[in-house]
């Protein structure tokens, strides 16, 4: 069973509008309305969806087994389907028991799956009896698959035994033989090899020469339970060559259901059509990443918790849950920061943002246009832990990346930027986004890519932007009665033109957004409160 590289483009993102809910033999249905296709019939486009296939136990604790497997490959963009070969009753302390699934239901299950479903890749974890690595081995060569990624369990992160002897000797015979890769930590490799000493790299390298003998075409020896090492060091060897793998070791008691999501990952990544080689890189990475996210998070009572596939469980982040979500009414006093006014009134950009606060802004973006993205980043970081506990939502100015560095609520974006479906991608769909619009087609554009907002400006000349086109009261009036989407209206907006502004009455005008007015004073706090009396009072008059 030899691994080919698969030459597709696998990754062809669907719009919404074309994404329609159906699934069959690994390819996601796409109708595309073309004008011939209106008149005739409709096309229909498939996209192959990579597809990772595993054959484990399941952990009710979910740090490790089937559970790691679907979240490892969900993260790393891949589809799994699951054959369940034993239910465990596991939590952090430990296995505290195994329920073995009898070898006919595993066929009925590999039947269905592999009989359905086009997949690319299987990965093995628990393999509880010999039986079912046989009835594993015979669908294997039944059902052609491009690549057999197998993590030899037989022994829990907690210490407990989950494979004897005849398990061994039949992975060995059996089910090695058909590997593109096994994966065995170094006891797991002591184990295969009838229990000689793996201790040090020189062993390591000696036990992947072996086990490579019993037929795998690679052999992965991991390191991570070498004792007496500061570096986690696992080496590869392809039958010709060993290559070292170094990571620093993350010091973290989280690390239950390691080598099945490095297994899941190296599949991921094999079915997305890597190398061996690079597979392992990509997997290794993303482990030490997802280690390192969540070194500090506390999941039971026991010696080893689980850890954050989804990277989102931080435990320093105590407001993350929260956080609310977009309201269009956030849009009533928008306060927009401005990088030079800040330098002119030498206020630090914290400063700017806690007195808009202060007098009542609603919302606020820091629009910088000078600094390095490492002063950036620090102060977007400050102020985003200046503005959460009063619940006012921080965006950031064209910078998506530092949006995601500092955790802001969100972005917003100019016609230059990237496309706001684009962004949408990058983001996921909890982030803010604000787009700026001075026509209803940008508007509809925005509204497809997935943005929240719309600011539509100017409205009147402005000082502050170079160059800015003026769109006038009927630009927005126009902008906001096509607009499916909210509308903050932007430029030259003050305390002597708000009320005109706000008092248009179009629908989805939400709000005002305003830079020189408030940043190009002495007060923030009190020119920002005293255009929200303003705001206020037209509102009242429009009730
Ligand atoms: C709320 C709001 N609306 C419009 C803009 C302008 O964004 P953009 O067109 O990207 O121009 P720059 O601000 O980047 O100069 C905005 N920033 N905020
Ligand atoms: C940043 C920006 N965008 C605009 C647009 O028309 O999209 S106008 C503008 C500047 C707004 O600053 P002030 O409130 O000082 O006029
Ligand atoms: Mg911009």
């Amino acid at each position: 069973m030899g691994f080919h590289v698969c030459s597709q483009t696998l990754y062809s993102a669907p719009t919404h509008h074309q994404f329609i809910n159906s699934i069959s033999r690994g390819f996601h249905r796409i109708k595309v309305s073309s004008p011939r296709a209106m008149q005739q019939q409709e096309e229909v486009h498939t996209v192959r969806v990579p597809h990772v296939l595993t054959v484990a136990g399941s952990d009710s604790g979910a740090g490790a087994g089937i559970q790691a497997d679907l979240k490892a490959c969900s993260a790393r963009g891949v589809y799994c389907s699951t054959v369940i070969t034993a239910v465990t009753a596991q939590n952090t302390v430990g296995v505290q028991g195994v329920d073995i699934v009898t070898e006919d239901f595993v066929r009925e299950q590999l039947k269905s799956v592999l009989s359905d479903m086009r997949l690319d890749v299987v990965k093995t974890g628990m393999l509880p009896s010999p039986g079912i690595i046989k009835v594993l081995c015979q669908s294997l060569k039944e059902f052609q698959v491009r690549a057999l990624v197998v993590d030899p369990v037989m022994v829990s992160t907690s210490g407990d035994v989950l494979a004897g002897p005849l398990i061994l000797a039949t992975l060995r015979e059996e089910l090695f033989p058909l590997a593109d890769i096994v994966t065995p930590n170094v006891r797991e490799a002591s184990a295969l090899l009838g229990g000689i000493p793996v201790e040090t790299v020189a062993d390591m390298r000696s036990a992947a020469k072996s086990i490579h003998d019993i037929g795998p075409r690679n052999v992965l020896v991991k390191g991570g339970d070498l004792p007496a090492s500061s570096d986690a060091i696992d080496v590869l060897f392809d039958g010709k060559d060993f290559y070292e793998f170094r990571s620093a070791r993350i010091k973290t008691v989280n690390t239950h259901g390691t080598g099945c999501t490095l297994a899941s990952s190296i599949a991921a990544e094999l079915a997305k059509g890597s190398s061996v080689l690079s597979a392992i890189k990509i997997a290794k990475r993303y482990v030490e990443s997802v280690l390192g996210y969540s070194k500090d998070i506390r999941i039971g009572e026991g010696q080893q918790g689980p850890f954050d596939h989804s990277m989102k469980l931080k435990n320093n982040t105590p407001n993350l849950c929260a956080r609310r979500p977009f309201d269009p009414s956030d849009l009533l006093l928008y306060a927009v920061t401005d990088s030079r006014m800040n330098k002119k009134w030498g206020r630090s950009m914290s400063d700017a943002v806690k007195a808009a606060i202060e007098g009542g802004a609603t919302i606020i973006q820091l629009r910088e246009k000078d600094s390095d993205t490492g002063d950036f980043l620090k102060a977007a970081k400050t102020c985003v832990e200046i503005c959460r506990p009063h619940g006012i939502p921080l965006l950031i100015n064209d910078r998506i990346d530092v949006a995601l560095a500092c955790d802001a609520d969100g972005v917003h974006i100019g016609q230059s930027d990237m496309p706001a479906q684009t962004a949408r991608a990058i983001l996921g769909p909890e982030k803010i986004i604000g787009v700026s619009c001075k026509t209803p087609e940008q508007a509809e554009k925005a509204w497809i890519g997935g943005a929240d907002y719309i600011g539509c400006g100017g409205v009147y000349p402005t000082n502050t932007k170079e160059n800015n086109v003026t769109v006038g009261l009927e630009g927005l009036r126009r902008v906001c009665l096509e607009s499916k989407l909210p509308v903050v209206a932007i430029g030259g907006i003050g305390s002597s033109n708000v009320k005109h502004v706000m008092e248009l009455g179009v629908p989805n005008l939400r709000g005002v957004a305003v830079v020189s007015a408030l940043f190009d004073r002495e007060s923030v706090s009190g020119e920002t409160r005293n255009l929200m009396t303003l705001i206020k009072d037209s509102t009242k008059v429009l009730k």
